[in-house]
């Protein structure tokens, strides 16, 4: 199928044959299978197919021309039928996923007794074959490879909060600022694993069906219903660590409500159930433990608070980086809520009472997200000006 075989040959994708070999696959009943591990893997399978064969006249066209154009519009009841099948009994939309397709559920490990580390990780299913595809996946997977540690600090933090200890919510708190320090570091290696100028090349492949210029009527399932599908294309967005610190750190309630926030909101919807669930979990904890004020009651409290926020703003400034480097697109809201909250909670800080280690670190945050928000008001504008077209990219 990918667009390059790994022999280097061009597939199906290439040559602009796949959907036609499609009606070769027998349209398999699903419906007797139970095993978990089974269904998961045939979720993601019939995912790429059915990304693959709606989006296959886009890829060309785009190749070609730069344009999209428009996507098949009816999926085939040999494809949509079993995909459909599977997807409800793993409780997924009938629609490739970040977490239960295209990223996280698509990578094995070489050699079985080493970790989930760059080098050990073999990708399962590409679209494009290109190597800056698998690195853009497995940078993924290497990211949330620290996610255990992240849920556990997190929980013990929602604890400490509710319970009024101390000593537990700043180490607690101290551990999530950690593991948030090794995410974003990891995510750094993206530049070098993922070129910018491949990105596009297998983009096309992951986008949606919904609010998207190539399904102005969306989808029809054949053999499933007689009305259109439409659904939002996979996306790092519907990963869960970043918005897990959002609502940890009560970043959430926060954001403005406008037509991004919505749609940041929408892709919740496009999680695992246990993924969202858990989410919703820390939002609604986070708001009954008062995590923001109980950090502000005390200014070590108050200090490691901030450096937690300065983690979610360096991985918004780093992914706002890729975003402009990678496709140009705008992300201002999220950033600019987090900077605008670590300038209100350092103007808070009564300084006399920090730690010599604790001042430093209140005034190099503060004056770093002042010095951003100012440079990212800027681009803001300036990108506003340059790009009237920005959906279309
Ligand atoms: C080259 C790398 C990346 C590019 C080009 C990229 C692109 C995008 C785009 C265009 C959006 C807007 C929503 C959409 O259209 O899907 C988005 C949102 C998002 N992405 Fe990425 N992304 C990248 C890497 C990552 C990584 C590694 C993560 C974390 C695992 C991530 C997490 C998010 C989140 C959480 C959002 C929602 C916006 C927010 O909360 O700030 N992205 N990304």
């Amino acid at each position: 199928m990918p667009l390059t075989l790994k022999d280097g040959s061009p597939g199906l994708l290439a040559q602009g044959k796949f959907g036609e070999a499609c009606k070769a696959l027998p349209q398999y009943d699903l419906s007797g299978v139970e095993d978990s591990e089974l269904l998961s893997a045939l979720y993601r399978d019939y995912t790429f197919v059915a990304s693959a064969y709606l989006l296959e006249p886009c890829d060309i066209l785009y190749r070609k021309t730069g344009d999209y154009g428009l996507g098949r519009d009816v999926l085939p009841k040999n494809i949509a039928v079993p995909l459909v099948q599977v997807a409800e009994k793993i409780g997924a939309k009938p629609f490739m996923e970040y977490a239960l397709s295209y990223a996280l559920y698509n990578y094995r490990r070489i050699d079985k007794s080493k970790g989930l580390v760059w080098g050990n990780l073999e990708l399962i299913r590409p679209f494009s074959g290109d190597p800056s595809e698998l690195g853009f996946i497995i940078s993924h997977v290497t990211m949330v490879s620290h996610s255990g540690e992240l849920v556990k600090n997190t929980i013990r933090t929602l604890e400490a909060s509710s319970k009024h200890n101390r000593a537990q919510f700043n180490e607690a708190l101290s551990n999530v600022v950690m593991t948030y320090d090794k995410i974003n570091r990891e995510m750094d290696t993206m530049w070098a694993r993922s070129l910018p100028a491949d990105y596009l090349k297998f983009r096309t492949f992951i986008m949606g069906t919904k609010n998207q210029p190539m399904f102005p009527k969306g989808v029809l399932y054949e053999g499933v219903s007689d009305t259109p599908m439409f659904h939002r294309g996979e996306s790092g967005a519907n990963d869960s660590m970043v918005p897990m610190g959002d609502n940890l750190l009560q970043l959430t309630e926060r954001m403005p409500s406008n037509p991004l926030t919505a749609v940041l909101k929408d892709f919740r919807t496009y999680r695992p159930h246990n993924h969202a669930e858990f989410l919703e979990y820390v939002e609604d904890k986070a708001r009954q433990a008062k995590v923001r004020e109980f950090a502000e009651q005390e200014p070590n409290s108050a200090a490691i608070y901030l450096a937690a926020v300065d983690q979610i703003r360096d991985f918004r400034n780093r992914h706002w980086s890729f975003t402009k480097e990678y496709i140009i697109k705008y992300t201002k809201h999220p950033l600019a809520t987090v900077l605008s909250t670590m300038e209100e909670v350092g103007a808070k800080i009564d300084e006399t009472q920090l730690t010599k280690e604790n001042k430093t670190l209140v005034d190099t945050l503060t004056r770093r997200a002042e010095a951003q928000n100012r440079v990212l008001a800027r681009e803001v504008a300036l990108l506003r000006n340059e790009i009237k077209d920005q959906d279309k990219v």
